[in-house]
């Protein structure tokens, strides 16, 4: 079945385009990467594909069902891109992985075992068990990047949606990060993530799909060499030229060969 599929999706903000008659399809149990560079309505396709952003043309459909009718939204967790942790979120760990509960047991319903029990694998599967009590702003970055990460998987979803889960995300959090992708595919989960470097999600990932100026430039197996030392899991910063390079290499090889 396709998880998620649109069809000649069109986007545009305040009558500028940004997507152009974009099609593409998700599967069960893939594993699909998002790659583009810069502004190149990557965050826009998959925040439209969860309803945030209105189509101006074309159809999504989650789950075979139209977005306009779907309401399982349970069945999908989002992490959007990272804020800037400048100002400091007063909840503990343990609390912003919990509310990824409340989709499941709305709101009235005081948590049960399978709240508490959901929450505790999410803390393991990212490796913060035992920080549960902290502020999140004691964490760091790249903490506070699983903490997300682990209150989408507290609602136990069948697909994942991630908006750059490892931009600026220090090298232990980016590995923690893919055992909890890894852990999340083994109980049959799909993955949809946009990303500028593959780090050690390279392995995972199955599809890329390269966005280019509001459309898809490439869709198939081939993903992007790590290049050089920005392959390097300690090099954190981000290298926006280096994903657009790779995107170009990847549409350069497609209309090659
Ligand atoms: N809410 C918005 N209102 C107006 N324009 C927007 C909005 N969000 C994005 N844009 C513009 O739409 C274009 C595509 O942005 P989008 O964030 O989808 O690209 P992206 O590929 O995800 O880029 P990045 O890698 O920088 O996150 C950009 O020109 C951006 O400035």
């Amino acid at each position: 079945m396709d998880i998620v599929s649109v069809a000649h999706g069109v986007v545009g903000y305040d009558g500028r385009p940004v997507l152009r008659d974009v099609s593409l399809t998700v599967s069960a149990g893939e594993v699909v990467a998002v790659l583009g560079a810069n502004g190149s309505g990557k965050s826009t396709l998959i925040r439209t594909i969860l309803g945030l952003v209105p189509l101006s043309g074309g159809t999504v459909s989650l789950f075979g069902t139209p977005q306009r009718r779907f309401r399982q939204w349970h069945r999908v967790g989002y992490v959007p891109q990272r804020l800037d942790a400048g100002g400091g979120v007063p909840a503990t760990v343990g609390e912003v992985v919990a509310s990824g509960r409340l989709a499941r047991r709305g709101i009235l319903r005081p948590p049960g075992a399978a709240d508490r029990a959901a929450v505790a694998a999410a803390l393991e599967s990212v490796g913060l068990t035992g920080r549960a009590k902290d502020p999140v702003a004691t964490l760091s970055g790249g903490q506070q990047q699983r903490t997300l990460i682990a209150r989408a998987l507290a609602g136990e979803p069948e697909l994942l949606v991630l908006d750059e889960p490892t931009a600026g995300v220090d090298s232990a959090s980016q590995v923690a990060f893919a055992d909890a992708l890894a852990g999340f595919l083994h109980t049959g989960g799909t993955v949809l993530l946009v990303a500028h470097e593959l780090g050690p999600l390279q392995p995972l990932i199955q599809r890329a799909v390269v966005v280019h100026d509001g459309r898809i430039a490439y869709d198939g197996p081939d993903l992007p060499a790590p290049a050089g030392h920005h392959a390097d899991a300690g090099h954190d910063h981000q290298h926006q030229h280096c994903a657009e390079d790779s995107s170009l290499a990847i549409v350069r090889g497609a209309v090659d060969g």
